[in-house]
Parts: structure tokens; sequence; C-alpha cells
């Protein structure tokens, strides 16, 4: 025979489906009639059958509605597929069926007891109406069809419910049968089979499965075809991974990895009848039938990967045995597990140090607590010796299974494994490797599973892109620019640097809008004003947390002072900050060294460099400095781009006020331009600068000599500020003129230096290195131990959307090219 096919439960569950089952078989039988199809039963209909089973053992129940619709569902595929006038003979032989099937419950109701010989006998009605029906539809569609009942060609021991075949009895039997029936399509029923005596049992798990691997092995088919609901075996499970994908080809060995890690779609120990006459099995979907699937074979895969794919458990128990008494001590791991295997405890994994002080293995969390029990009952003298310490139980825990068979020819895999996981903060409780090196299997909390599995998806399967989740607080002057910048730099990142930035939340001080698929950058301030909730930052952080995604940023693009209180949970939880504000690195020391030291301990980035300069390379600079070795003697420099902005244009017979609203319309004063003009922002800077390179100061360790009148210092809004700006221009003309009668000019100056920190208006002469400025120029000078008779200056715009902007895109970048 050429091949067999088999449909499971959802392709037979319901008119759409079997529409396209029937599509499959008919396109089949064009070309051939030399193959057999299996079924299984309608979807869901073996349950109700085990309902009603459960149902008719108690007394006053009944079951009648169960069988109603178990009858329903199939007169109504009776309906729909045949026509009219050959339709009674068909109702009338499901309605023999479904009486023989209350016989059956009558019998149970009887004795009030299901036993499983009569619960094999009860389900076996799922298989033969489904089976029956499709024979139905296709002999009247004039197809050369054959019903065949697996019970006549199957034989089984009289293990009910997991019945062992007897393929000495039942290979030659399935023969035979097929040879009277040559050249006729064969439609078998699934799942079921019967003993010597001729009652009937089933093949339990991946039974229909079972039936076309019997059958297929006896008949020495070339293929076997198991279509399901979905296109074949994936990369991973899609529910939890959006970019997995079908695998190709797949050998039968990696399946079985698969399988026993959860990947549910085919259950090769039911395949092996074919396996061992080296059939290959192709998973194909119903429902996309023209797509190639999967094929599991005999062959290695020849995958462009060096893995192929990945399963998990989510749910399990870590048990761990360990006490000093068991180095050594030949037997302990012998008796462990000789006791787990007579419990019928299954285990899914072993991990054993080779100081072989502690064993732990893992299991189901519902068998835990008779575990412990069965542990400490077996190992009773083991513990009061002291030889085994205790027993100790994790649970919430789940396993990542990565197989493949190609990880024999690559070195580094677990490497690649593990760095990716510890880069996402992801703590691995456990490990196992077995020695085929087909499976590395890692235990991790059950919180960080979805995200572990697509970290890994994504180190293994798209290992040349990298996507950052990026969460953006402050969609304003910086933080718009920023979108802006990014858009324009997309295919640029994804071709040179394997970045594709994700916008996966956006905020400002009205609305928040968090999607975990990712915004639209061109669309992102329409939908967040389309679409937003109003802001509740608190709110918008515990989703961030909640939605714990691999490679996360948080940009904080606010003015905002209370913002970094939420920095350190952030870092906690594995997501890294980029900021331009301040306002965290100038607050108090405490707190500033917890958040730096967090950072640290967690592997998340904290990154500023804007603090400082704007887009001017400061603070990197800096602590390139600081790591190689570098001594600071003396930090000066402008660092206010507006004030820098201001003594550069400001000449008397100008309004100052006019030059300040320009400053600010380009963008170079903070959104509250008091903040500058009283000389805060730059105190912020120095002090930023002098944490950096190790001093412990506060804030109010700074000196800040005032520039402007006591009544612009007192002025209580941005408005009224202006205003009583527009009234000191006399103010500001005479200290002009003051500095230009000496032939000077005026610079705002912060100075490092003896761990002191002062800043001021100074008046500075051609001479000064200050001397020369444009524009919102900054410049910094930093005399070191090595810039010594020189110092190292770094100098140009200090502020402005673009360069601030830029400054922190290169952050966002560099926090990717770390996880990359
Ligand atoms: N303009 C410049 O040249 C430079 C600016 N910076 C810093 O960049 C930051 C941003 O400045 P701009 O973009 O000019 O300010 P902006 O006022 O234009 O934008 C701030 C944004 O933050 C949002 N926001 C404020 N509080 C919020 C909250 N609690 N939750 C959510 N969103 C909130 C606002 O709605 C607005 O969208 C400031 O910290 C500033 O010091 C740093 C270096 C240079
Ligand atoms: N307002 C600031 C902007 C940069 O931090 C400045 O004027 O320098
Ligand atoms: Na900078």
């Amino acid at each position: 025979m050429e091949k067999i096919l088999k449909f499971g439960g959802t392709s037979c569950g319901s008119i759409e489906s079997i529409q396209s089952v029937l599509a499959i078989i008919e396109s089949n039988g064009k070309s051939s009639s030399d193959f057999a199809v299996v079924f299984s039963a309608m979807s869901g209909v073996t349950n109700h059958l085990l309902e009603a089973g459960t149902l008719a053992a108690q007394p006053k129940s009944t079951v009648n509605t169960l069988i109603e619709t178990i009858e329903t569902r199939h007169f109504e595929v009776i309906k729909h597929f045949i026509p009219v006038t050959g339709q009674s003979q068909v109702i009338a032989h499901v309605r023999t069926l479904v009486n023989e099937l209350r016989d059956v419950l009558k019998g149970i109701n009887l004795i009030k007891e299901i036993s499983p010989k009569t619960s094999d006998a009860l389900v076996s009605f799922g298989e033969r109406l489904s089976t029956y029906l499709i024979f139905a539809i296709l002999q009247q569609k004039g197809l050369p069809v054959f019903y065949v009942d697996a019970r006549e060609i199957i034989k089984t021991n009289s293990t009910f419910s997991h019945s062992e075949v007897d393929f000495e009895v039942t290979n030659p039997l399935i023969t035979a049968y097929f040879e009277t029936n040559k050249g006729k399509i064969g439609l078998v029923t699934g799942f079921i089979a019967s003993n010597a005596k001729g009652e009937t049992t089933t093949l339990g798990r991946g039974g229909s499965d079972y039936t076309a691997s019997v059958i297929g092995a006896a008949l020495g088919v070339k293929e076997i075809e198991i279509w399901t609901d979905v296109d074949g075996m994936m990369t991973a499970d899609p529910r939890k991974v959006k970019s997995a994908f079908t695998i190709p080809s797949i050998s039968y060995a990696e399946a079985m990895e698969l399988t026993h890690f959860g990947a549910k779609v085919i259950y090769p120990p039911s395949l092996q009848p074919a396996f061992a006459k080296n059939i290959p099995i192709r998973v194909l979907n119903t429902f996309n039938p023209s797509f190639a699937g999967t094929v599991v074979s005999k062959e290695l895969t020849g995958s462009p990967y060096i893995i192929t794919g990945i399963s998990s458990i989510d749910q399990l128990a870590l048990v761990n045995l360990q006490g000093s008494g068991m180095i050594g001590v030949a037997g302990v791991s012998a008796k462990l597990f000789t006791v787990l295997a007579r419990e019928k405890i299954s285990v899914v994994l072993i991990s054993q140090a080779s100081s072989e002080h502690s064993i732990c293995f893992a299991i189901d969390p519902s068998v835990s607590d008779k575990v412990r029990k069965v542990l400490e009952k077996e190992f009773a003298a083991e513990m009061v010796a002291g030889d085994i310490e205790g027993i100790d139980i994790q649970k919430e825990l789940s396993v990542i299974a990565v197989v493949g068979e190609g990880m024999r020819k690559h070195t580094g895999v677990s490497g690649k494994l593990f760095s990716s996981l510890g880069k996402n903060g992801i703590n691995i409780v456990a490990t196992a490797q077995g020695s085929s090196e087909l499976n590395i299997s890692v235990v991790i909390e059950k919180k960080d599973l979805s995200k572990a599995l697509n970290v890994i998806h994504e180190t293994f399967f798209f290992s040349q892109i990298k996507t950052l989740h990026l969460y953006l607080v402050g969609a304003g002057l910086i933080g718009k620019t920023l979108l802006e910048q990014i858009i324009g730099q997309e295919h640029y990142l994804a071709k040179y640097k394997g970045i594709k930035i994700r916008l996966t939340g956006i905020a400002n001080s009205r609305k928040q809008l968090i999607k975990e698929e990712g915004i639209e950058l061109d669309q992102a301030l329409r939908l967040l004003d389309l679409d937003g909730d109003t802001t509740d930052l608190a709110g918008f952080i515990t989703k961030i947390k909640a939605l714990n995604l691999p490679n996360s940023i948080f940009a904080d693009c606010t003015a905002n002072k209370e913002i970094y209180t939420n920095y350190l949970g952030l870092f906690q939880s594995n997501i890294s900050v980029v900021t331009p504000n301040k306002v965290a690195n100038s607050g108090p020391y405490d707190l500033y060294a917890q958040l730096h030291q967090t950072a640290l301990a967690k592997g998340v980035k904290f990154l500023y460099e804007t603090n400082v300069g704007a887009g001017l390379p400061v603070i990197n600079t800096l602590q390139g400095l600081i790591a190689s070795g570098d001594r600071f003697e003396k930090i000066e420099g402008i660092l206010s781009g507006t004030l820098s902005f201001l003594f550069n244009q400001f000449k008397p017979g100008k309004s100052f006020g006019e030059v300040l609203r320009a400053a600010k319309q380009k963008g170079y004063t903070e959104p509250d331009p008091r903040e500058d003009l009283s000389g805060m922002d730059v105190a912020r800077k120095i002090l930023i600068l002098s944490r950096e390179i190790g001093l412990k100061l506060e804030f109010s360790d700074i000196t800040i000599e005032k520039i402007i009148p006591t009544a612009c210092e007192a002025a209580p809004t941005v408005d009224a500020f202006f205003e009583e700006i527009d009234k000191a221009n006399d103010f500001f003309e005479k200290l002009v003129n003051d500095s230009a009668a000496k032939g000077e000019v005026l610079r705002y100056i912060a100075c490092l230096e003896d761990q002191k920190i002062t800043i001021g208006l100074r008046s500075v002469g051609p001479a000064h290195p200050f001397y020369q400025m444009d524009g919102a120029d900054n410049v910094i000078a930093f005399t070191t131990k090595r810039y010594h008779d020189r110092p190292l200056v770094i100098k140009g715009p200090g502020a402005g959307a673009e360069v601030t902007a830029s400054g922190v895109f290169a952050d966002i970048v560099s926090i990717g090219s770390h996880l990359a």
C-alpha cells in the first residue's frame, strides 16, 4: 500500500472540518485507491461517552441529554453531506449504534459500576460512529471505499484502556484483510481493537496514531500522514512564542524528546511500529492542506539551526535529596529510583553533581506530597544517622528542553543558552544534559517561563536579530524626537546591528498605552491619544513587570522628579533604564548608590549619557578614563546649553527675555527654564560627574552663586518668571557691559576640584580656554593624572532635541549590542 492517513478529533469535529477531510481524501483518491484512512471520534465525543459512563454508574442519574447531544451531532453531519434520498439508511445505522450504546449504559447503570473493560466498550462508539459516517458519505459520492472495524484486524492482550498489540496475530490479519479488499480505500476506526475473546479494547494515549502506525507497518506503506489542526511540529509552542515556526523535518529521536517535554502534536511512542520499519511520518494540517508540514524520520534533519525545537512542561516540582552520607556510598540513587519506580512516580529529569553530595529530580507537583512521604519512610534510617540531611521540594517551577541533533556538532550551545537567560535575569534552578547531547534541560521559576522560551527561541532561531522591548515614558520634545530617529534607523539597525526596537509601551502625563505585540512607531502618538488609558505610572510599571518580556528597556524622557523611585523596582525585574532625566543621579546619595549597585547586581544597564552635555560623550569618556585607571584632579566646564546660548547671544540693546524665549523655542531649556537660570540644572550635572569619579557628595555640598535677581528666582510660575526676566533687562545689560568693558565675556562655569564644587558666573578674557563659545555649546575639561599638563576637552552643542535624543538612542543601541 502507498500510504495511510490519520485524521484526529478536531479534523472530524465539525461540518467545516469534515468538509476539508473529504476534500483531502477525494484529492488522494483521484490518482489511486491504494491508501487507507484512520479516524478518531468527533472531537469531544470520547469525553461525552466517558462522562455518560460515570453518570450511568450513579444512582438516579440520567444520561439521556448526553446521548442526544452525541446523536444530534452525527445526524447533523448526515443531513449536511448526504442527499435526502440516501439519508434514511445511514440514519438507521447510526440509530442502531446509538441503541447499542444505550444498552451498554443500561448495563453500567444496573451494576452501578464501570470497569476498564466496559469503559473500552463504551468509548469504542466514538470511532465507530465517526468512521461509519465518513464511509457513508464517501460511498454515496461513489468512491471505492470499505469500512474497517479495527477490532477485526488489531488483536491485543486484555489490559483494558492501554492494551498491547499482539503483532504475531495482528499482522497477518491486516495483510489478509487489505489483500481481500485490494483496489479499495479502507476507512478504519482508530484507537480501538479487541482481545482474543473478541472483547473491545483500546490502545491508550495516542491511540489513533498507533492504529495508523500498526497498519502502516504491517502493510509496509511508504509514508504515514498524521492530519491535525496545526501546521506540523513547531519550533516552540506558538501560544507562548509568537515567532515559532514549523520544523520542516525532524528526527524520530528529536520528536521523542520534544514530546517528552510537552510538545503535543504527535506522540512518537505510538508510532514505534512504523519507525521500526523506517516509515517516515508527515504531520499535516487539515485546515491548511497545501502546507508541507513536518516530516519525522530516521534521517538527521540537516537543519540550518543548531537546535531543532524547544518545549516545556509548565508545572513541575524539584526534589532535592542531600547529605554528606551520600558521597561515595553506592546504591543511594539505585534505591531512590527503585522506590520511585515501585510507586509508579514518573521522573521528568535527573541531575546529580559529581560531588555526589546531592541528587535532584523533577516530578509532577501533584505527586510531591506522596514523594515526600515515600522518601521519608524509605530513607528514615539514613536520615536518623544524618547521612541524608533532608528532602527539599521546590514548587512553582517549569522545565524547558532545548532539543536538537545539531548540538553534538556545535560547541558553546549551553554557554549561549545560559548567557541568554542570564542577561535577562532568569535564574536557572537546575539543569540536565543527556550524554546523547540531544537535549539540554533547564529548570526555572514558573513566572519566567514565557520570557525564557522567547529568549531561547530568539537566541537560537533569530540570532541575527535581537528584539528590544522599549517602554517610552515622556513623549515630549526628546521623546518624540527619539521616536523619529528610531523610525529613520530601523533598517540600519536590523542590517548592521542585529537589533529591532519594538515600542511596547508609551506614556505622557495624560495617557498611557501598552501593547505586547508592539505599537507602530509612526502611529505611536496618534494611538496613544486614541487608545491610551489615563496615565497611572504605578499601574503602567506593574503591567510592564507582569508582561516580563525579554530585553526590556524603560526610557524615562520626562523631567519628572519622582519617577526615578521606580527605577529600583525596574532593575529588580531585570529591566534596563535609559534616561536624560538627571533627577535620579543627583538625588540623595544613598538612593543613587542603591540604584547603581542594584543595576550592577542584576546585570541590567542604567545608562544616562545625556545627563551631562546632552549627546556629547561626557559620561562615557569619564567612565572609560576611570576604568582604565586614570585619576581625576579637576573637572571644569560650561554645562548649560541654555546659559551658554544666553551669554553668547545677549548683547546690550537686545531683550534678555527674548533671547531666553528663543532658547526655549530651540529646545535648549528645561521644560521649566527656572531650572536652568537658577543654576539647578548645572548643579545636578556637576554633582553627577563628581559621583562618577567616586565622590560621595550631596546636593547640599554645592555652592551656587546666583545670576538672576531675587524677584526672578521667586517667581511662582513659568509665565511670572518670564515677566520678571523682562523687568530685569537692565540688570543683565549691566552684567554684560561690565564684563565687556574689560574686554571679556560672561561664562557660567562649574568647577570640581579638591572634592569641592563651585558654580558661578565668571568674566573671562580672550586667553581663557572658555572664551570662544558658540550657540548652545558646552565645554568640559578633564584634568587627570594622565591629562595633566593639558586637559582632555570635550566641546560642542550641549542641548537641543536632536543631539539629546540621539544620545538617548545611542544608549538604547548600546544595550542592544550588549544583549545581541
Ligand atoms: N532639552 C535638552 O536639550 C535636554 C533635555 N534633557 C532632559 O530630557 C528630559 C525631557 O525633556 P523634554 O523632552 O524637553 O521635556 P518635555 O516637557 O517636552 O517632555 C516631557 C514629557 O514627559 C511627560 N511626563 C511628565 N511627567 C510624566 C509622568 N509622571 N508620567 C508620564 N509622562 C510624564 C510629559 O507629558 C511630556 O510628554 C528632561 O529630564 C530634561 O532634563 C537632558 C539633556 C538635554
Ligand atoms: N536645559 C539643559 C539641557 C541639557 O541638559 C541645558 O540647557 O543645558
Ligand atoms: Na553626554
